[in-house]
């Protein structure tokens, strides 16, 4: 049995690291296990311009604990009224390393997204002329459309033929969650990629009914049946360039999540390797691990790889039931579980 596993220094392609004392507690977890992570922009306000970008930047380097060896790569959120020229110029200045698009009322924070994706042209051409990315929360919101069967349907009214208007426009489908979603990447061109999340990885839709309502099991796109888990989880391992982690790791509140109406979201960040290490072991293929973790995104994104490593040992872990510091709690991914491997360093 492997006794450890050192990896080149990952990132992580999909992470909201919040605001104010939030972002306090809990931006230490990413830039422990991350060099690098694609920054959600879906704040109150969303981050919209260059400007909002930098000084978001700025809080979270703040935020940081002592020392820490972390870059934000900073999205700028799409709004159906999204500017080429100021997007162009945040691109070109190094500020926003992609955009995001969430298509209005989709998911947490999303109230602002884009109403119609025709509203976008002018963006998108821009966009594909410079070779900047199109992030992704690939569900439609048509109430009529089954809430397991947003995604699929998004990929046929929405993704191909996006696809096909856009031929060259890179386009990353966020923390995808079905079967057709894996299938879709797999047989788009290269400059179609997904991230893939720890939780979609390892929970089906029955763990959010396990035995009673279960809220920190509840994220968006919620997870599916066992087939589809299946499905993504030979996608992640598969050694396919075109998927990479990106753990959607989306802390709320205790009491945000334990709720009448609990939000979306699960925090994974404090045990995102170990968890994605579980699964690479399960599936023996843990030499797969360091492309899907540390190569497949950067060289997505047209980055240079980290220097450096970390390492994960085979100890067992136990996951606290709840994390945070001051007024801040919130139940991390697998709270109360023992887990396989430790993150060192
Ligand atoms: N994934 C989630 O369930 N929630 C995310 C938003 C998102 O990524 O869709 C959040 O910001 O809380
Ligand atoms: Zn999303
Ligand atoms: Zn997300």
């Amino acid at each position: 049995m492997t006794a450890q596993i050192t990896i080149r220094r990952p990132d992580d392609w999909h992470v909201h690291l919040r605001d104010g004392t939030m972002l306090e507690a809990i931006a230490g977890y990413t830039a422990r296990q991350f060099a690098r992570a694609i920054v959600m922009p879906n704040l109150t306000p969303p981050v919209v311009s260059v400007a909002a970008a930098e000084a978001y930047r700025d809080r979270i380097l703040a935020a940081l604990p002592q020392g820490a060896d972390f870059t934000p790569l900073m999205t700028c959120y799409l709004t159906d009224g999204a500017d080429p020229a100021e997007i162009e110029r945040g691109f070109e200045q190094g500020v926003f390393a992609a955009c995001k698009l969430y298509p209005a009322h989709a998911t947490t924070n999303s109230a602002h997204g884009v109403t119609d994706i025709r509203k976008l042209t002018a963006v998108l051409e821009t966009m594909q002329r410079i070779g900047m990315p199109l992030l992704i929360h690939g569900e439609v919101t048509d109430r009529d459309i089954d809430i397991f069967d947003r995604e699929a349907v998004f990929i046929e009214r929405i993704l191909t033929p996006l696809v096909r208007d856009f031929p060259a426009l890179k386009i990353v489908l966020e923390h995808i969650t079905t079967a057709e979603s894996a299938e879709f990447v797999a047989d788009s061109g290269p400059q179609i990629g997904a991230t893939i999340t720890p939780q979609h990885l390892i929970i089906n839709r029955n763990a959010i009914f396990d035995g009673g309502i279960r809220p920190h099991a509840y994220c968006l796109p919620v997870a599916k049946r066992e087939r589809h888990r299946l499905a993504v989880r030979k996608a992640a391992v598969s050694g396919s360039p075109k998927f990479f982690l990106g753990t959607d790791s989306a802390p709320h509140g205790v009491d945000r999540k334990e709720s009448a109406c609990g939000c979306a979201g699960i925090f994974n960040a404090p045990f995102a390797l170990e968890s994605y290490a579980q699964v690479f072991e399960e599936e023996g293929v843990l030499d797969r691990l360091e492309g899907f973790a540390s190569e497949h995104g950067p060289n997505f994104y047209g980055l240079p790889l980290n220097e450096g490593t970390v390492t994960l040992q085979r100890e067992e872990t136990i996951v606290p039931d709840v994390v945070g510091q001051g007024d801040i709690r919130v139940v991390p991914f697998h709270a109360g579980e023992t887990l396989r491997w430790r993150f060192v360093d």
